[in-house]
């Protein structure tokens, strides 16, 4: 049967008509929708066929592989494993989970920096700061990359020139600004990324543990920095290992453990429950360890 005006399928993403299932009714529409996402990577050299779920290989397992003479076999890593939630304008959302358990994939796919194996990312804008990094050059001066970053980010060379001692005042890097960004430390340089991708008042800005790197007074800018964008109904997404920094900074948790998300909610609820299974995790480690008696 042939499609008739009427019939035309409308595939606008209206947000009036987006039913509200997934957060309290205050908050604002969705501004990022993740969907069973699955991200995997293909390791070369590891042992053949193989499937890997999040946690890195102990270095005693990549030498056995290579003395059973793997090298130049693959294997996949799962690093997310189904992944879905509905992040909503102005919303603070932090991403815990212990080392490996897959949050900066899930942030590099939601940013659109590799492509999931499943799944799907919709978003209502582009998200910044993680472009911003693929952007960035370490051995370019920190001014050099302010004005790439800026650039990459929308704004015009004048608008850059203007907000340049902004940036480099809320960076805290002083003269640094004129060196090589290799010449950085990971806290000036983690300051400096932060700065520049918050100055254009991003609607989706993702943040990989840069919080937890400066001195009092820079985690008071960031937080106040990072209210503003939430008042003018931006989302902020931040990893960070530093349950502190997420429980001050954050509205919402989520916690993902071998690339699946084992947790959504209230900061104080979903970090004290994760600190909980990192002490019993240690707990059992370390009864493993022991001796018997
Ligand atoms: N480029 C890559 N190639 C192969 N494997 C990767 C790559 N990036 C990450 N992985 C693997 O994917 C899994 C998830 O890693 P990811 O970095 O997303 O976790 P994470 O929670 O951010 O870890 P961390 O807290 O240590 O930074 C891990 O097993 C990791 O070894």
């Amino acid at each position: 049967m042939a499609a008739t005006d009427d019939d035309d399928l409308d595939f606008e993403f209206d947000r009036e008509d987006m039913p509200d299932r997934h957060g309290p009714a205050d908050l604002g529409p969705p501004s990022l929708i993740v969907d069973d996402l699955h991200v995997s990577y293909r390791v070369f050299g590891a042992k053949r066929g193989g499937a890997v779920t999040g946690g890195k290989p102990s270095l005693f397992n990549r030498l056995r592989w290579r003395l059973q003479g793997n090298v130049g076999a693959t294997s996949e890593v799962k690093a997310v494993r189904g992944v879905t939630f509905v992040a909503h304008h102005g919303e603070a959302i932090g991403i815990v989970g212990t080392n490996g358990s897959g949050k900066s994939s899930l942030l590099r796919a939601a940013a659109g920096l590799i492509p999931p194996n499943k799944g799907a990312v919709y978003v209502d804008n582009e998200p910044s700061l993680l472009g911003v990094n693929a952007v960035l050059m370490r051995q370019l001066t920190g001014e050099r990359n302010i004005m790439i970053g800026g650039l990459a980010l929308g704004l015009s060379v004048k608008e850059v020139r203007e907000r340049f001692d902004e940036i480099v005042d809320f960076a805290d890097i002083g003269d640094f600004v004129y060196l090589p960004m290799k010449t950085y430390s990971s806290g000036m340089a983690a300051r400096l990324r932060f700065a520049i991708s918050s100055v254009a008042t991003p609607d989706i800005l993702m943040i990989d543990e840069a919080l937890a790197t400066g001195d009092a007074d820079f985690k008071q800018r960031s937080k106040a920095r990072i209210e503003e964008i939430r008042e003018h109904a931006g989302t902020i997404f931040l990893v960070s290992h530093s349950l502190e920094t997420v429980r001050r900074m954050c509205t919402r948790v989520l916690w993902l453990d071998k690339g699946k998300l084992v947790a959504d909610g209230e900061p104080e609820e979903v970090t004290e429950a994760y600190r909980q299974h990192v002490r019993a995790e240690r707990e059992k480690r370390q009864k493993k360890g022991r001796p018997e008696g």
